[in-house]
């Protein structure tokens, strides 16, 4: 069976339309395709529509491309009525593994025989909920980061069916969209980012029970720290510059023997009410009287200025921005 070449993709469909359904349609849509969505939660059309209208500044900053429109997003009443006549289709439903597999057997079915499938979830293998998917070798995850629409990477990791033709389109299609995709070559849970994003996640969660501090000075030991430093070079590289001149060399030596300590705890805290409170509480007293479309308005403008200046700064040592 023919798959459909990255470049002949002109109409996807979004299966699930909440935070990161409707992340992917703004993105789509900002590089001119056509959209066509299903989502059966209650307003869940009127939801997906505000998601984009609040999106769309931060895409026009950005540049929008040719035909890009709003106006290309329909939804529809049925699942197969959204994936019938998509040539892609991106599912960002519940992260639920028995719910993704009966919605990708009935999807695949209904779908083009050509049309790739690429999934949102954060960490369930797709081994396991395609195991049911008509012809799982064009099905596949594109793992996409909080927002969709500005956020380059997408982890795209195939399951044992996966063909690698399946994968290379998926790639050269995310590329088009100007993300920057990263080939999980085996599959593991969480991938490569959000097992590492859970380790801090996990060890805030012990500092927070433990009373050591706040979600508000966590979230201050990452911005004022490390979260700008590895908005460029990563972590690797920036402990290669922390052992001198001697490099990563100097930096093991030093600092390697501390991981046996260990200052982690490795397993997560039980999740007991008083912690899940103390979480929320946290960061409803950090965002005050903000609404989450206000703050989301500040991130992307934030997104926006970092992903500039590290470009520019980048550019003038003759480098690139995903260098
Ligand atoms: N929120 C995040 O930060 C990220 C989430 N993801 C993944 O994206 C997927 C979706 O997550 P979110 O958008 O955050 O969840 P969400 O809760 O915001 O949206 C899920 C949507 O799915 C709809 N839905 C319910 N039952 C459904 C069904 N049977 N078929 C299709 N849609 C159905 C709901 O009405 C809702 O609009 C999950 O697999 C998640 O792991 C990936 C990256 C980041
Ligand atoms: C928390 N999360 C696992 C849903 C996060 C992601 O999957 C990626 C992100 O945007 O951080």
């Amino acid at each position: 069976m023919a798959l459909i070449a990255a470049d002949k993709i002109k109409t996807v469909a979004i299966l699930g339309a909440g935070v990161i359904g409707s992340g992917w349609a703004s993105r789509f849509l900002a590089n001119g395709l056509d959209v066509v969505a299903w989502d059966p939660g209650k307003n869940a059309e009127a939801t997906l529509r505000a998601n984009v209208a609040n999106a769309w500044p931060a895409l026009t900053k950005v540049g929008l491309k040719p035909g890009a429109s709003q106006d290309r997003l329909k939804f529809v009443a049925t699942m197969e009525e959204a994936v019938k006549d998509a040539d892609f289709v991106q599912e960002s439903a519940p992260e639920n593994e028995a719910l993704k597999v009966k919605m990708h057997a009935q999807a695949t079915a209904a779908a083009k025989p050509g049309a790739i499938f690429g999934s949102s979830t954060s960490g369930l293998l797709p081994s396991d909920f395609y195991k049911e998917a008509k012809n799982p070798e064009r099905c596949l995850v594109g793992h996409p980061f909080n927002p969709v629409y500005l956020l380059p990477l997408v982890e795209v990791c195939g399951s044992k069916w996966t063909t690698d033709e399946a994968k290379q389109i998926a790639i050269e299609f995310y590329k088009s969209l100007g993300m920057r995709p990263l080939h999980v070559r085996k599959e593991v849970p969480g991938f490569i980012a959000d097992r590492l994003l859970e380790a801090v996640w996990r060890e805030g969660m012990h500092m927070i029970n433990d009373d050591y501090c706040t979600t508000g000075e966590l979230d201050d030991a990452i911005r004022f720290g490390f979260g700008i430093r590895w908005s460029f070079f990563g972590m690797y590289m920036i402990y290669h510059m922390a052992g001198g001149e001697a490099g990563m060399r100097h930096f093991m030596e030093q600092f390697g023997p501390a991981l046996d300590l260990p200052w982690t705890h490795l397993k997560a805290p039980k999740l007991t009410t008083e912690i899940i409170d103390k979480i929320v509480d946290g960061t409803e007293k950090q965002a005050g009287t903000h609404s989450i479309k206000e703050l989301e308005r500040l991130r992307d403008d934030c997104i926006i200025s970092v992903i500039g200046a590290v470009t520019d700064a980048k550019a003038k040592h003759g480098w690139k921005f995903e260098d």
